[in-house]
């Protein structure tokens, strides 16, 4: 191999090399790879062995070498791959139209190098971001690629370091032309359930980033969920972590079973790696960190005038968790409930329990609702069309939310594509009706016990604003139109009126 200074990130200072030259390649190894992967950090790494195990020629890359170099030591027996020293090298080792997958840090790290391949790359190949990027860049990315003649097809890719590995569940955007000829190689690695493939054409430009947005945001409020049904049963019932890692298993045995449910049971049956019968749990900081995916998704649903309010919860409950000063100065000033929480009235610790998993469920099937909407809200205003029961499809295996109930939401899309909202589909709506007792005691108890339940609480406010014949919004109707003379509608006449408030008090049509 020619001896190349590679730059951070940079291509520009690479000397002139012959194909032979520029990648080191195992005798066996077809002269072109199928497919690249730049960025081999956790997910990128695994993405590439994953490729590779399925069949494909994989060429990869990562701007510090040495990340190649460990995945080509550890990992070369598992099939064919190409190490490159640049992104020149990696355009110069592919077959036609090209295919690079960028997997790298999100945002200017993403740019930097889709700037850089952009350059090499020529009309027809095929440019891949999987990572999290937000959708508004990605839209932006594609046209520009568009006018170079490049497919931009950004990607959502969930499952984590195991999923990327194992069968993530993908989620492309960008064009159908693209996904004809991407598509296989990525089903190929995808999750499989019941024999379908984790992974579809999601829609146009930014719409796999806007939905892998979405399953973000999706993600949080499940949770947050997960994190309140864990502190009541604790605070309340007072049940010790191993006691609450049976209960998790046990739910994970029925409706609820997910991914999140089961691997609750496992953080909270873990010991303290550090020695000692103290739980993992009670060491790590409660202060919960985020990357920003489900911040987006709130900013975005309140650009669309989607309520996802069970996301937005979660979202703030995170902030709340990370303001320790805040939280400091609070604990010695506001009081808590005069009843100590562990006596608050609890008839029945097994009745509570099962109280708790229905709240559960039923606040789950509200956030996923409302994921939903906004996934229909999103391709209404970006003009994409997504089929809201393949999303429930490719969400039922790979990803950090896949669920048993996946499988119910892809039914009721199926069945009826232009539901309303999920809460109306007749399950659901058996769902969250039988559950509402469970679910109001549950919210009551945690205010009686000064537990919070921002998520519990959002979910049940959202079933009651639904179902309600009046809201209180005419009030606010009034008000607006008394302080600012912003006009209401009436229930009984077509039109917008106003009331003449400080003069004679009559109505005149706006
Ligand atoms: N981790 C996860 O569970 C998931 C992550 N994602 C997304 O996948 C992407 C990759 O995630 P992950 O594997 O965790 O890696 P990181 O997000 O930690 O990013 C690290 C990688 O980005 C590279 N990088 C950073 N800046 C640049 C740059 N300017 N030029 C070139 N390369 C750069 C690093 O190269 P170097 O080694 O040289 O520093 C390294 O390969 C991210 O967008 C992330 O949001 C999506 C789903 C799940
Ligand atoms: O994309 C993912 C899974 O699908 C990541 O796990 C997710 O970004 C984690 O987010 P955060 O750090 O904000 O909790």
């Amino acid at each position: 191999m020619t001896e190349t200074t590679t730059e951070p990130g940079g291509t520009a200072a690479q000397p002139e090399q012959s194909e032979k030259e520029a990648s080191v390649q195992t005798p066996e190894t077809p002269d072109k790879a199928d497919i690249a992967v730049t960025g081999l950090a956790t997910m990128g790494r695994n993405l590439a062995r994953n490729l590779a195990r399925n069949g494909h020629t994989v060429a990869v890359h990562n701007r510090t070498r040495k990340r190649t170099d460990s995945l080509i030591a550890e990992y070369s027996g598992e099939g064919n791959f190409i190490a490159c020293e640049s992104l020149a090298d990696v355009v110069r080792s592919l077959k036609r139209p090209r295919k690079v997958i960028v997997m790298v840090q999100a945002g200017a790290g993403t740019d930097e190098v889709i700037d850089q391949l952009a350059e090499l790359l020529e009309p027809g190949d095929i440019l891949v971001d999987g990572g999290n990027a937000h959708f508004i860049d990605t839209r932006r990315r594609e046209s520009a690629l568009r006018e170079r003649g490049l497919h931009f097809v950004g990607t959502g890719i969930s499952g984590g370091e195991e999923g990327a590995l194992n069968g993530p569940s993908i989620m492309p955007g960008g064009t159908a032309e693209a996904y004809k000829t991407l598509g296989p190689i990525l089903e190929s690695i995808s999750a499989q359930v019941d024999g379908t493939p984790c992974c579809t054409h999601v829609g146009a430009d930014g719409a796999g980033h806007f939905v892998k947005m979405v399953h973000n945001g999706i993600e949080y409020a499940d949770m947050q969920l997960i994190g309140e049904s864990y502190d009541l049963l604790r605070t309340v019932l007072g049940k010790t972590p191993d006691e609450l890692a049976e209960i998790f298993r046990t739910w994970n045995t029925g409706d609820l079973e997910s991914f999140l449910i089961e691997i609750t049971a496992e953080v909270l049956a873990a010991k303290d790696p550090r020695g000692g019968e103290g739980a993992f749990v009670d060491k790590v900081l409660d202060q919960t960190e985020q990357k920003g995916t489900g911040r987006w998704t709130v900013q975005i649903a309140l650009d669309l005038g989607t309520p996802v309010s069970g996301i937005a919860e979660a979202v703030f409950a995170r902030s709340v968790s990370g303001h320790a000063e805040q939280r400091d100065a609070a604990r010695g000033v506001l009081e808590g409930p005069s009843e100590p929480s562990e006596k608050v009235a609890v008839d029945n610790a097994d009745q509570f329990v099962e109280d708790v998993r229905r709240a559960l469920y039923a606040s789950k099937v509200v956030a996923y609702a409302q994921g939903f909407d906004m996934i229909r809200a999103g391709a209404e205003a970006y003009d994409w069309n997504i089929d809201l029961g393949a999303m429930a499809t490719i969400w039922r295996g790979g990803c950090i939310i896949r669920a048993r109930f996946l499988d119910r939401i892809r039914e009721a899309y199926e069945k009826t594509p232009d539901l309303p909202s999920l809460l109306v589909d007749p399950y659901f709506a058996r769902t969250v009706n039988e559950g509402q007792e469970a679910w109001r005691r549950v919210v009551a108890t945690a205010a009686a016990a000064g537990v919070p339940v921002p998520g519990f609480g959002a979910a049940l406010s959202y079933f009651d604003a639904l179902r309600r014949d009046r809201l209180p919004a005419a009030l606010l109707q009034g008000l607006r139109d008394l302080f600012g003379a912003h006009t209401y509608r009436r229930t009984d006449a077509e039109g917008s009126f106003h009331l003449e408030w400080s003069g004679d008090r009559s109505e005149r049509e706006a």
